[in-house]
């Protein structure tokens, strides 16, 4: 794929740090490769701790300007900037699947949902109230009131390359945060679109800081944010092994951090389901972005009485599926991210196999005329699964669908729940009783019921147990941002 952008200036290649583009310190950069071919594009940045520890003093120095800004100005900006990724949706959906490789249509989707939460940041900005506390005691006054947390470092993964990114920088910038962010080592080339694009929103300098690294120096990157103590907190989209360290090593400078971690998504389609919606819901939820999304539903309990229906309509969808390059606008499935990721489902799909399951269909790796390439995974589905196969544990991140078998509610349940994982979970069910009382017990942050398209920037997106904490989108999205100060005015009677 050759990209010819309208804007050729979105291509940006280098870090962003206190207002001005620049190479790593040491000059260095790393290759970004289409994950189709595995074709070299671009070259960007490779930093070093040196950089990250740049970007934090501009974004340190940056923040006390920032957090006095009105909430109007704060509020225009992010409606600027909104403004700007609509106006360059195309080029930013161009940019973005030639880098991820998810079909042009799935990226245009994702502009407009990035944009959204930039959209509804930018209200949000206006309503950061506080209370007054009533008086149990005369002649003091108690209010309490919401303050930005300070500079906040954004790290980001590679199947979302604008929204993920955009829904951390908007709220931490209406809540008058400063930012440094590092986008995934796959995918920086969004990212730092998206930031020139805040610049010529008219962001002052040093607000927002962008620095891109390769795999092998993230740790150091990363490191040096963790390490200083003028960053007070994180916000980490990724999985939950480096979550988990990202945890471990903010502890020693007790920062803030919002982890949305890993999910091992249960799909429940019960006896009394409408079995075209679940099919068409689990469409919806499993192929979108190739399975490469940590809501999708990774585990599919069918009740007895309905699987081999189910399991019928679910195959004709997935067979018809197209698989192919982004830029073919009937590519429905484009190419896996990496050679990483492809061995993951491979040994997902094998280990089931040895484990008792049968392909209904895919369960293969395809290359040929369209689909080009040694990236590319047939969308697949997988009768007979069971608790001892790995895809049971571990999110397969790809477009699988293992179909369990069930007998009843309370088996169900306990099997959907029996996982340290709490993202998403969904259900589809037509008795109102069931209804209410299944959606009680999952343990999941998200519960889609008769749904397979849950997320909105109106809602709150976030896991329980190890897939997290903190809430992104929302009303509640803005207080991960900011803290509580309470004043108590003495002396009035
Ligand atoms: N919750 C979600 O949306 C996501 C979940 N995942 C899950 O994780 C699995 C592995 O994917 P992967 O891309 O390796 O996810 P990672 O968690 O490794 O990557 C996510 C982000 O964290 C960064 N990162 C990686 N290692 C470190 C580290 N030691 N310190 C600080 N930051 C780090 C990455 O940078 P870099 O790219 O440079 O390595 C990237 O920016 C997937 O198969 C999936 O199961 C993955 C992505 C998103
Ligand atoms: O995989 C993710 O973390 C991104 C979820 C995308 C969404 O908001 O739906």
């Amino acid at each position: 794929m050759i990209l010819t952008l309208k804007r050729p200036d979105l291509i940006r290649t280098e870090n962003f740090i206190n207002g001005q583009w620049q190479p790593s310190n040491l000059n260095e950069s790393y290759p970004v490769n289409n994950p189709a071919t595995g074709q070299n594009f671009a070259q960007v940045a490779n930093s070093t701790a040196q950089d990250a520890t740049q970007a934090t003093k501009a974004a340190y120095e940056a923040f006390e300007d920032w957090r006095n800004q009105t909430t109007k100005v704060r509020s225009e900006f992010l409606l600027r900037w909104h403004q700007l990724i609509l106006d360059n949706a195309e080029d930013l959906a161009r940019l973005m699947s030639l880098e991820q490789g998810k079909p042009l249509a799935e990226a245009r989707g994702e502009v407009a949902y990035g944009a959204s939460y930039v959209d509804w940041f930018a209200s949000e900005a206006l309503r950061t109230y506080g209370d007054i506390i009533p008086e149990t005691v005369s002649g003091k006054q108690r209010l309490v009131v919401k303050e930005a947390v300070g500079v906040v470092a954004a790290i980001t993964p590679w199947n979302f390359p604008l929204a993920m990114i955009a829904r951390k920088i908007a709220p931490a910038l209406a809540a008058g945060c400063t930012v440094v962010a590092k986008p995934a080592e796959d995918t920086p080339l969004t990212a730092l679109a998206l930031v020139a694009l805040a610049d010529e929103a008219g962001l002052p300098a040093g607000v927002l800081n962008i620095v891109t690294s390769s795999r092998d120096r993230v740790s150091d990157v990363v490191g040096a944010w963790l390490e200083d103590a003028r960053v007070r907190k994180i916000t980490f989209t990724g999985s939950t092994a480096v979550g988990k360290l990202l945890a471990r090593e903010a502890a020693a400078t007790l920062k803030h951090l919002s982890l949305e971690l890993g999910g091992n998504a249960p799909f429940i389609v019960f006896e009394d389901a409408d079995i075209d919606a679940a099919v068409e819901g689990l469409m919806v939820s499993k192929f979108r972005n190739g399975g490469q999304t940590c809501v999708c539903p990774n585990r599919v309990y069918v009740h007895n009485r309905v699987y081999d229906a189910f399991a019928d309509k679910l195959v004709t969808r997935v067979a018809a599926l197209h698989v192919g390059p982004s830029d073919r606008e009937e590519s429905q499935i484009g190419p896996m991210i990496n050679e990483r990721a492809v061995e993951k489902i491979e040994r997902h799909v094998q280990n089931a196999l040895q484990h008792g399951a049968t392909i209904l269909t895919g369960g293969t790796r395809i290359q040929n005329d369209i689909a080009c390439g040694p990236h590319y995974y047939a969308p697949t589905v997988l009768a007979n699964a069971n608790h001892d196969m790995e895809l049971a544990h571990e999110e397969t991140f790809g477009p699988v669908a293992p179909l369990f078998r069930f007998e009843n509610e309370e088996e169900v349940i306990q099997a959907a729940n029996n996982t340290p994982f709490g993202l998403a979970g969904y259900f589809y069910s037509n008795d109102i009783k069931r209804v209410w009382r299944v959606a009680n017990k999952m343990q999941t942050g998200i519960v889609g019921i008769n749904e397979g398209a849950i997320t909105s920037e109106t809602a709150p997106f976030g896991g329980v147990k190890e897939s997290g904490y903190g809430r992104e989108g929302s009303r509640y999205g803005l207080d991960d941002y900011m803290e509580m100060k309470y004043l108590c005015q003495g002396n009035l009677s």
